[in-house]
């Protein structure tokens, strides 16, 4: 399968390494000391899951050069989108797919207004990942997941076979017969994650267990939840519980990758979390006061510690 990854970083540089490994025909297209360093001393992978060195890489900072591939892979932050789809135009054939695992639910949204619906799927990644220093990766922990799918909900021909070359990597991936709900879900879960952590600047550990912070938790993704189902979205019955299961089964010290990049300084993806949910939430007439309060807490330092006055 010829798959082109734009955005090379946490998630796409952690997959498309794997990816490439399994026996896919991967191109990263990518750019800065991260390009230079993947052309001239290959793509690392440090994992608890297992290390890899992908040498030599096919890396290029302009998709012209590529064709067309059939799936095409966002990996960028979400600032970064519309930039992105500028440079996903080159690689579509006829039947291209152009998933976006990034965070949030606006990516499709993006995508299905620069691009005609066909091309677009919709995915999720369960991962912690980051860029250690370019041309290297360092995935956190062992979760490292991809649910995938059509907006029509078929088991297309490509991502069946992108299914297949998930497995052939050893990823862990899941071929979603409702991805809307899917992106949906890991978002409600976030929200909560990534408001709490970054407003207490403390891992999830605490957090979960002072019964106290861990209501406003459970209610901040309750908040995203309903925003949820005003907007048409079917979220079980139980959504909450589940995610709160899951935020209880990760490992103490855990972090949202916001509260990382809040530590360092780096630019925050708030306006697609918290910030989404006030921003839908008013869209939809839904109240949202507690995403609301994390979102005015963290927008002044949205733009990166270069950019505040604090
Ligand atoms: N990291 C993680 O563990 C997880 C991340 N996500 C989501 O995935 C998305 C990507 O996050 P993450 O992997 O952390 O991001 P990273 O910042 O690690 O990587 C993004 C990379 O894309 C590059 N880039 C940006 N625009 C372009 C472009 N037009 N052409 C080529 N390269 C470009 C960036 O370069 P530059 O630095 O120069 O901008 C950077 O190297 C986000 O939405 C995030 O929320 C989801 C699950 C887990
Ligand atoms: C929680 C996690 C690590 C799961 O993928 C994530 O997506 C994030 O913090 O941005």
């Amino acid at each position: 399968m010829k798959i082109a990854i734009v955005g090379a970083g946490g998630v796409g540089g952690y997959f498309g390494a794997r990816l490439a490994v399994g026996g896919a025909d991967v191109t990263f297209i990518a750019r800065g000391a991260h390009l230079q360093a993947m052309q001239e001393k290959g793509l690392r992978v440090r994992s608890a899951l297992g290390d890899l060195h992908l040498q030599p890489v096919k890396a290029v900072s302009d998709p012209a050069g590529v064709g067309p591939v059939d799936l095409v892979i966002i990996g960028v932050k979400l600032w970064s989108t519309e930039e992105a789809v500028e440079a996903v135009k080159p690689l579509l054939g006829p039947r291209t797919g152009v998933v976006s695992f990034q965070n949030g639910v606006d990516a499709i949204g993006i995508l299905t207004r620069h691009l005609e619906r066909g091309h677009v799927m919709g995915g999720v990644a369960h991962i912690a990942a980051l860029i250690e220093a370019p041309g290297v990766i360092r995935h956190h922990g062992t979760l490292a997941r991809l649910t995938f799918g059509e907006l029509d909900g078929s088991a297309s021909p490509r991502a069946k076979t992108f299914l297949h070359a998930c497995e052939r990597a050893g990823i862990e991936a899941d071929l979603s017969q409702d991805i809307q709900r899917a992106i949906w879900e890991k978002f409600v879960f976030l929200v909560g994650l990534s408001g709490m952590t970054c407003l207490t600047r403390t891992p999830i550990g605490p957090i979960r267990e002072e019964p106290f912070t861990r209501e406003v938790l459970r209610d901040v993704m309750g908040e995203a939840a309903a925003v949820a189902r005003a907007k048409g979205v079917n979220l079980p019955e139980d959504t909450i519980d589940r995610q709160m299961q899951f935020t209880d089964s990760l490992p103490r010290d855990m972090v949202s990758s916001m509260l990382g990049d809040l530590r360092r300084g780096n630019r925050l993806e708030v306006a697609w979390l918290a910030g989404a949910v006030v921003r839908l939430g008013k869209e939809a007439g839904v109240p949202t006061p507690l995403n609301r309060a994390i979102y005015a807490a963290l927008k002044l330092h949205a733009n990166g510690a270069a950019h505040n006055d604090g």
